[in-house]
């Protein structure tokens, strides 16, 4: 199995994939028309990438099977055009969450303290306790999620620690589980961002999510808050936040921009960098030993479980439903031709098969095929599928709930 890797990869990973037959080609630099020539020079069954964009024509280009995102965020990866050729997308969910986590709760902490600007008057020479004495302290102050994820999860237990009450808001999110983790449930963005101290944003970039935390949810704050956001820059509406920032004394603790480089190193002329209420961080928060061992493993895992049993962990691009509305179970003696038969039937009936498993009895004399169909075959043509093959012991036709 060939894997080429297209982002920055930790050398265990390297190595794993390596040691079980992966023949591995590791180009961090590539993206875009350097990618896409490679893919048609090495024909890779897998790609591998972190924050490098992943295109239409990337799937044109070679004969690639899967694509594993070393990381949580997929919106960088054309997953439409991965579905509509039956290319496999698969992410490292939940193995960088500690490390956001700690990065979003260094931002609340520097934000509250201005350790940034402590530092670098201090380093200009400069003492100023009188300015920087003054900070509000976490302890009882109430801070306020926005998607209760892996990530969103990983906040509350560092939240209570630092003595801070926890409210949320997930799509979601039950009564019961919010009871379970200790924290408010919320029926709204707006009702968190009206009652938190800090915010912090913790959710997937969807169409849905994309612009989700603008105008109406900034002047919704508290005056002189904090907002904190680790997920992806196209969340929120920046116009809007520098706004907030500007009129209300929000300060923003930032590690995503819409406009951020892809590149490790590149100009960034971003105007929120330079607002005095802004710290930010240069898309770091996935950016730990710790997690990037775990990200290494987890992609070895699904390339392992791959190459070995054809199945693969983690896809994010199967269909939660089909079209199929009844499923054929056909109980049947294990020999050659019985499926073949019962598939030529509905073949002939013009049916379109979804979903498809055969399980087989201790002694592989008997099985069980589970056939989902887009429509019910008439019962005339299960009595004759039975009469005509003696192999098929029984037929039933279960009507899918919808
Ligand atoms: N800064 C970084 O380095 C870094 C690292 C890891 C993840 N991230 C970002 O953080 C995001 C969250 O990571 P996670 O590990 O918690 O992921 P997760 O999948 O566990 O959680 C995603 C959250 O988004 C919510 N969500 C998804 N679609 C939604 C929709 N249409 N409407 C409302 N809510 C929706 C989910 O309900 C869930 O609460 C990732 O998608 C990624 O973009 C950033
Ligand atoms: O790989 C990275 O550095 C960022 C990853 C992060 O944004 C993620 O979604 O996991």
């Amino acid at each position: 199995m060939r894997v080429l890797i297209a982002d920055k990869f930790e050398r265990s990973g390297l190595e794993a994939l390596q040691a079980f037959g992966c023949e591995v080609i590791y180009q961090p630099d590539l993206k875009d028309d350097s990618l896409v020539a490679e893919i048609r020079r090495v024909r890779p069954d897998v790609l591998v990438v972190r924050s490098t964009r992943v295109t239409e024509p990337m799937f044109d280009a070679g004969p690639i099977k899967l694509v594993v995102r070393a990381g949580a965020g997929y919106n960088t990866i054309d997953v439409a055009a991965a579905s509509k050729r039956g290319i496999y997308v698969s992410n490292c969910p939940g193995k960088n969450s500690i490390a956001v986590a700690e990065l979003a709760f260094g931002l609340i902490l520097a934000l509250d303290r201005r350790i940034a600007d402590n530092v670098i008057e201090l380093r200009q020479g400069r003492w100023n306790k009188k300015e920087f004495s003054k900070a509000r302290g976490l302890y009882g102050r109430t801070l306020g999620l926005i998607g209760v994820g892996q990530i969103g999860q990983e906040m509350i237990p560092r939240a209570h620690a630092f003595g801070m009450k926890v409210i949320a808001w997930s799509r979601s999110l039950t009564p019961e589980r919010a009871a379970t983790l200790g924290i408010a449930r919320k029926d709204s963005p707006l009702d968190v961002a009206r009652e938190a101290d800090v915010i912090s944003v913790h959710l997937a970039l969807t169409p849905e999510t994309r612009g989700m935390i603008g105008a109406e949810f900034f002047a919704a704050m508290r005056e002189g808050a904090y907002f904190i956001n680790t997920s992806r820059g196209e969340i929120v509406d920046q116009a809007a936040l520098i706004k907030a920032m500007r009129e209300r004394g929000i300060r923003a603790g930032l590690d995503v921009y819409a406009s951020e480089p892809t590149a490790g190193t590149d100009d960034f002329n971003d105007e929120i960098a330079r607002e005095p209420n802004l710290y930010g961080t240069h898309h770091i928060g996935a950016s730990t030993d710790q997690a990037q061992e775990a990200i290494a493993a987890e992609t070895v895992r699904i390339i392992k479980t791959f190459k070995e049993t054809g199945k693969v962990p983690n896809v994010v691009n199967l269909a939660e439903r089909t079209p199929a509305t009844h499923t054929l179970v056909v109980r049947h003696r294990d020999r050659p031709g019985v499926l073949a038969h019962v598939l030529g039937a509905i073949r002939a009936a013009e049916i379109n098969v979804q979903e498809m498993e055969n399980i087989v009895f201790a002694g592989a004399q008997a099985a069980i095929a589970r056939i989902n169909l887009e429509s019910a075959p008439s019962r005339e043509m299960l009595d004759r599928l039975q009469v005509e093959n003696p192999d098929i012991i029984e037929l039933d036709l279960l009507e899918l709930k919808s």
